[in-house]
């Protein structure tokens, strides 16, 4: 597995994970899942996203991927990110400064996220934490070129993933969704959360 790739396995019992999903619920009611689209090709992500926080990851065909303070479609600011995900970025990030965006991914069993790297953040030394909930995911990942070898490994519900040092660099992406593996979100699918310093501080 690559170099600064960190794994918290079950870091989240099942009661934090049901907590924090609750947070999450709460957050889409103000800030509902969107739909994000490929710049240039404008063709649609197949996960949908929303965020918290005082920046938010927006997609669309003729702005391309950016950090905006308000929600693409409703045009009101991101809700504030829950202390329950705060917290763990406090424990786990080893970074001085609070993080900034909280983007919210819902995959649907059969949604992807294709090979990228997450270059979109002026501060690209503050670690990108990543928190998987429900169903269980392959996540991929491998250095930055293109065709390289890359590695898989099973996210599963509760797991929490930091991307620091040379794998904050990293190609990554999710391969599939263990469709119907967690009965935490009751109904099949997968959140999942990363958390990200946008500006340096
Ligand atoms: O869903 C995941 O585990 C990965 C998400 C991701 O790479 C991203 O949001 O940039
Ligand atoms: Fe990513």
């Amino acid at each position: 597995m690559m170099d600064g790739f960190k794994l918290h396995r079950a870091y989240l019992d099942r009661a934090a994970q049901a907590a924090m999903v609750k947070d999450i619920r709460e957050c889409l009611t103000s800030a509902p899942l969107f739909q994000p689209v490929m710049p240039r090709t404008g063709k649609s992500f197949s996960v949908r996203m929303s965020n918290a926080g005082p920046f938010g990851w927006v997609s669309d065909k003729a702005g391309g991927y950016r950090y905006q303070a308000r929600h693409p479609v409703t045009d009101t600011p991101w809700p504030p990110i829950p202390d329950s995900i705060l917290s763990v970025w406090r424990a786990l990030a080893d970074y001085d400064a609070e993080p900034e965006a909280c983007l919210i991914n819902w995959y649907a069993p059969d949604a992807k996220m294709g090979l990228h790297r997450d270059t979109d953040e002026d501060d690209r030394d503050a670690p990108v934490l990543s928190i998987s909930l429900g169903d269980s995911a392959v996540f991929r990942i491998g250095p930055p070129e293109k065709g390289a070898k890359t590695a898989s490994v099973k996210l599963e519900s509760g797991d929490v993933c930091l991307l620091t040092g040379p794998a904050r660099e990293s190609r990554h992406g999710i391969d599939r969704v263990l469709g119907g593996s967690s009965t935490l979100l009751n109904a099949p699918g997968r959140i999942n959360v990363t958390l990200r310093r946008v500006s340096v501080p």
